[in-house]
């Protein structure tokens, strides 16, 4: 290494001194040396790249890690860190956003508050792939690109935060009720996520609910014909997502307690759908309620409808769990044997208290059944426009599973292209629009900037996946692009769409959804041949917390045993 290196490599050690380790130093040394000709500016970039993406050393090697930092530094999207010899590494302040006068013109006076998924693009027009933003008391940086993203999630550290979403665990702490995997941290968390994952993420464990879960789809479907006779001229099922509500939290309970609810009986018990209307309303308050100072949550109105619909969330769930108690209790006096399902493993393993149980239990029904639903209706939604890309999912089925045979979680791994739908479906419509990280383990650089600890991240990932340069034709339904061996799914960059998280963090219900869905689209497309709405009707997406339906999605379905004439007369539209 030349003596003028050297000096530079010195001088840029002090001043970073509190971040770079010698093993990284050493490394990053190396790499000047290989690269003459580079200057110290270069050399720093390096320095940060390999520090920030230190643990995808081993996936990516350095070398590409710095070559996707060149090209996002091409492309303008990061500022560089460097000044010349007078390096001065660029901070939070230093990043371009709207503040919080302008946050709130966005939501309220030029209606972004229900679609803040696209807010996510036009700000990214207009500041670039990472900006930074304000909301009330919450101050967030926002990274919208894949290579981005990809920088934060490697650096989450070992004990991965979301956010410290203070109003879902103040209300925790108002009731005495236990944190649960979506609101826990630390170590907690850790061991909890252990107790929790195996039921629900091993694969040989969520391929036994299979026989569950078909169960309710036969129920579903039944439902579906009787929906079409009572209410839609023979043809129609009104509010879709509504009504695959009732599916997901019947298949739900089915696997976690059970217990059928009744949910898809021609009259819908109330209590199901006061449970359904309680998620609608802490959702949509949990929105409003986190632009408010912490000091000032009692005396809202907004609170007090969250701290209620809460109320009903635990109330159902406690009722089950003590249902399934008492069932274990009797067996146990009988002499029964007491095998079960999930709910029955939690109680047996001992590994949690009964509060911790509840806690947990409330959070996984009420994460399981939002996003499902809604992921299904889209997925029929966007099947029903696109007749063709319908025919061959149903050819890819039936050749599967031809004539009556309902098709099994074995059978799944054989319909490459009933996957690939749901993957592009997701990447349109990810239930979970924007994630978040925490940082808050050590200090981190994301796209040539440093940010302190705790620093809250925003992964934006409806733009992400919105992103022409990794998916070409963002807005067209294209579940070929997900196909193995076609020539985008090569290009694709992997943290473009993650619609269920990533890593240690990501969702426990991963494997459940799939299968869920799988069975759901494979037998309902074997049954019916989807149209759209009649009316013509488009329906667009809203952020309610979740990614949801802004309103009723109606569909035709039609019977493919007695194969109908297509258009209805009645409907006088032409399809
Ligand atoms: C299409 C369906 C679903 C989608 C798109 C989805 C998406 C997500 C995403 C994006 C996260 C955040 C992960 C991260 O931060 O990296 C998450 C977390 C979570 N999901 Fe799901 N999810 C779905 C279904 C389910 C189901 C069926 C369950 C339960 C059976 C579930 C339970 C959870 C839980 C408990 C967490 C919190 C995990 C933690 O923080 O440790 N999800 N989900």
């Amino acid at each position: 290494m030349s003596a003028t290196i050297n000096t530079r490599c010195e001088r840029l050690r002090t001043l970073f001194s509190p971040h770079i380790r010698e093993s990284h130093w050493t490394r990053a040394a190396g790499l000047v040396q290989d690269t003459h000709g580079f200057n110290a500016g270069t050399m720093l970039r390096k320095c940060l790249i390999h520090i920030s993406l230190r643990r995808n050393r081993h996936r990516y090697g350095l070398l590409r890690a710095t070559v996707r930092y060149g090209d996002i530094h091409r492309r303008g999207a990061t500022s560089t860190a460097v000044m010349g010899d007078n390096v001065k590494p660029k901070t939070m302040d230093d990043l371009g956003g709207p503040g919080f006068l302008s946050t709130l013109n966005w939501l309220f006076v030029k209606g972004y508050l229900k679609k803040s998924q696209l807010m996510q693009i036009e700000h990214k027009k207009i500041y670039g792939p990472i900006w930074r933003s304000t909301f009330g008391p919450i101050v967030l940086v926002n990274v919208a690109s894949a290579d981005l993203i990809e920088q934060v999630l490697r650096q989450e550290g070992r004990l991965p935060i979301r956010t410290d979403m203070p109003h879902w665990r103040a209300y925790r702490e108002l009731r005495n009720q236990a944190y649960g995997p979506l609101t826990e941290m630390g170590a907690n968390w850790q061991r909890i996520r252990s107790i929790l994952n195996p039921w629900l993420l091993k694969p040989k464990h969520v391929s036994s609910y299979t026989d569950t879960i078909n169960q309710v789809v036969t129920d579903f479907i039944d439902r579906v014909a009787w929906l079409r006779e009572t209410s839609g001229q023979g043809v129609l099922v009104n509010d879709l997502a509504g009504e695959l509500y009732k599916f997901t939290f019947e298949g739900t309970c089915s696997v976690l307690f059970e217990k059928r609810m009744g949910c898809l009986n021609e009259v819908v018990p109330e209590k199901t759908l006061k449970y359904i209307d309680s998620v609608g309303e802490m959702l949509r308050q949990s929105q409003i309620v986190i632009f408010f100072p912490k000091s000032t949550w009692p005396y809202l109105p907004f609170w007090k409808k969250f701290v209620k619909a809460w109320d009903y969330l635990f109330n159902v769930a406690e009722e089950l769990v003590q249902e399934k108690m008492k069932e274990i209790e009797e067996r146990v006096k009988q002499d029964q044997n007491v095998e079960g399902a999930y709910l029955t493993h939690l109680l047996l393993s001992d590994k949690m208290t009964v509060t911790e149980i509840l806690g947990s239990i409330t959070e996984i029904l009420m994460a399981a059944v939002d996003t499902t639903s809604n992921t299904i209706a889209w997925s029929l939604y966007e099947l029903a426009k696109e007749p063709e890309i319908q025919e061959k999912l149903y050819q890819e089925v039936i050749s599967v599973c031809p004539g009556d045979k309902v098709p099994v979680s074995d059978d799944i791994a054989q319909m490459p292209y009933l996957k690939a739908v749901v993957r592009e479906t997701l990447r349109m419509y990810p239930a979970i629009a924007g994630n978040a990280r925490v940082t808050a383990e050590e200090e981190v650089v994301v796209g040539g900037y440093v940010f302190p600890k705790k620093t809250l991240f925003h992964l934006c990932s409806y733009a992400a996946s919105y992103d022409e340069s990794v998916f070409p034709n963002p807005y067209a339904f294209f579940p070929d692009r997900w196909l193995r061996g076609s020539e985008e799914k090569f290009k694709q960059h992997p943290f473009a769409s993650l619609p269920f998280g990533f890593g240690i963090r990501g969702c426990l219900g991963r494997r459940f959804a799939e299968l869920e869905m799988y069975l759901f689209l494979s037998r309902m497309i074997k049954s019916y041949k989807l149209r759209p709405d009649p009316t013509g009707a488009e329906v667009e997406p809203i952020t309610r917390t979740l990614l949801c339906p802004a309103k009723e999605i109606n569909l035709q379905f039609l019977e493919r045993k007695v194969e109908q004439e297509e258009p209805r007369a009645a409907t006088g539209v032409s399809l």
